[in-house]
């Protein structure tokens, strides 16, 4: 089956209230819907579960109101409990082959790639679309590894057949070479969250992608 089929999304939007500078999290996921963001995560740090879950089902009202899917960032209970698309994990999260073990086919699973040697292990292999963690530095998360750059990006590629999702300072400048380094999809917090006009931002990103 083509990639596009199997992660039929190009622009993606990773949102948390603290990215939205102020402004309601909710009003932002709106606008960026509407300037074309094609599936969202809900990445919420230093939250407790009831309230990631409260956030998670207002987000979901709208995700579904648009029929966007919904991923949850570390949260893999509060993912199954609102019936999320999917749950994203990294190397400190609740390893993917322990979700697939408990959920099944259920959530989609998001797993980030930080070192060349996940592609060979167990965790990539049961995971359905990777996240290149980070294409670029980004003040945005600083407790990364390597900078994969366009490189990366053309390395992992050659590796794997899933779905890569480029995240990590990405923006106008850098998403069609992105795409053409051989990711399926850009993965972004502040070129739309911070944002002076996230709808506006949204809609600009989406005309950068094929
Ligand atoms: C699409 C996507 N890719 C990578 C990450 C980073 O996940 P992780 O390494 O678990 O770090 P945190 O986001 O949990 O700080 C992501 N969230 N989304
Ligand atoms: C959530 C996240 N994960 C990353 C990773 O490298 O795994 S970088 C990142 C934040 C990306 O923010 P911005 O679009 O503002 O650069
Ligand atoms: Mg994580």
């Amino acid at each position: 089956m083509p990639l596009h089929r199997l992660f039929p999304y190009q622009l993606y939007l990773v949102i948390s209230e603290e990215a939205c500078r102020g402004r309601d999290f909710l009003t932002v996921a709106r606008q960026a819907i509407a300037g074309g963001v094609d599936i969202i995560q809900l990445r919420e740090k230093n939250i407790d579960t009831p309230a990631y879950l409260a956030k998670a089902t207002q987000l979901k009202a709208i995700t579904d109101h648009y029929n966007i899917p919904l991923i949850i960032n570390d949260n893999v209970a509060v993912a199954q409990h609102i019936g999320a698309f999917g749950v994203h994990v990294g190397n400190s999260d609740t390893p993917p082959t322990e979700i697939r073990a408990q959920w099944g086919t259920l959530l989609q699973i998001g797993y980030s790639i930080e070192y060349l040697s996940q592609l060979d292990n167990e965790e990539t292999l049961v995971a359905d679309h990777l996240g290149i963690s980070p294409v670029f530095s980004t003040a945005t998360k600083t407790d990364t590894v390597t900078e994969w750059g366009l490189k990366g990006i053309e390395l992992i590629r050659s590796k794997t057949n899933k779905p890569l999702i480029a995240i990590g300072n990405m923006n106008k400048t850098n998403a069609a070479a992105v795409m053409q380094a051989g990711a399926n999809c850009i993965a972004v917090v502040s070129a739309i969250c911070s944002a002076e006009n996230p709808e506006k931002a949204a809609y600009e990103l989406r005309n950068c992608l094929s």
